[in-house]
């Protein structure tokens, strides 16, 4: 995983009140990270500061690429804005110094895949909250960003807007950006974001993944001759270890998903291979061997 950027031993206080003590992360390359934590432990702090809008008291940003652009969207959504989507982006745009066409093609782009073309021309007072939020980012996006930073972007925005602004964000993922948003709910991450990094006492630390794929895989222990190939399975499991019991039989410790143990033991047993054992990975590994 490529770092973009890392933050180490971060500390602020506001009027000797302090808000964050040595936090270090790191933020990867094509990565959603939630900072999540109760009304006040310092989210939009930290958010501002790796955003560069706020400088820590202590404490080193390293960023590793050396053009790292961020975009940042504060959690206040303007509204009552006047213009229309083309008008807002395109007036926005041109403050910013970006040349006339380079922000047409932008603004094309953006409404595009915000999956708001149609509202191009409406004006954004009249628009759904979701849909101002759409805005507020894309406003951030007009430049190229490498980083994007979120507050409470999905705050107070009803189910289908959510749902509809998590598939935006994730498309955006796809295409390459980096995202850090804060959120007050984990369960409206689940499908969204590759890490949950929570903040408390001024103390940054990391959750289980909320895709929390270790519970729904198998680990799977077999022996199989040394001649086979092991080709056809590949596509299902992550091989864990490998060694050779005798000249003629190796023996592996595979983890293969839920959903793929059956074609992966139905596969063994065409290949006369034999299963010593079968567990889910959350079981600890001492009672794994136990059951040899
Ligand atoms: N500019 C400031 N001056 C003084 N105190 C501040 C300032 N900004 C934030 N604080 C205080 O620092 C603490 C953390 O604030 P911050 O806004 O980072 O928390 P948060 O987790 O984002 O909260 P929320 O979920 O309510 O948005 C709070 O006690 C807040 O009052």
């Amino acid at each position: 995983m490529n770092t973009i950027i890392e933050l180490q031993n971060i500390s602020k206080q506001y009027k000797g009140k302090k808000v964050l003590e040595n936090i270090s992360l790191s933020v990867y390359a094509h990565q959603i990270v939630a900072l999540v934590g109760k009304n006040g432990s310092g989210k939009s702090t930290l958010l501002k500061i790796i955003g560069g809008l706020a400088h820590p008291d202590a404490g080193v940003i390293d960023k590793h690429l050396p053009s790292l652009n961020i975009g940042y969207v504060p959690e206040v959504t303007p509204s009552q804005i006047l213009f229309t989507p083309q008008e807002y982006l395109y007036h926005m745009g041109t403050i910013s110094g970006i040349s006339r066409k380079q922000l047409q093609q932008r603004i094309d782009y953006l409404l595009t895949i915000f999956n708001m073309q149609e509202a191009r021309h409406t004006r954004i007072v009249h628009f759904s909250k979701g849909m101002k939020q759409k805005i507020m980012i894309m406003q951030a996006m007009l430049e190229e960003r490498n980083l994007l930073i979120l507050d409470e972007p999905l705050s107070g925005l009803d189910a289908k807007a959510q749902s509809d602004l998590e598939d935006t964000l994730a498309s955006l993922k796809d295409n390459g950006l980096s995202i850090v948003l804060t959120c007050h709910e984990t369960k409206l991450l689940k499908n969204l974001v590759d890490r949950v990094l929570v903040i408390q006492n001024g103390q940054v630390s990391q959750t289980n993944p909320l895709h929390d794929t270790e519970n729904h895989q198998n680990r799977v222990i077999f022996e199989i001759s040394s001649q086979k190939s092991l080709e056809e399975l590949l596509p299902f499991i992550e091989i864990q270890q490998q060694r050779s019991l005798n000249n003629d039989i190796k023996e592996l410790i595979v983890t293969v998903k839920q959903e793929d143990t059956n074609t992966l033991l139905l596969a063994l047993l065409h290949q006369n291979a034999s299963i010593k054992q079968l567990l889910p990975t959350n079981q600890k590994k001492e009672e794994f061997y136990t059951h040899f």
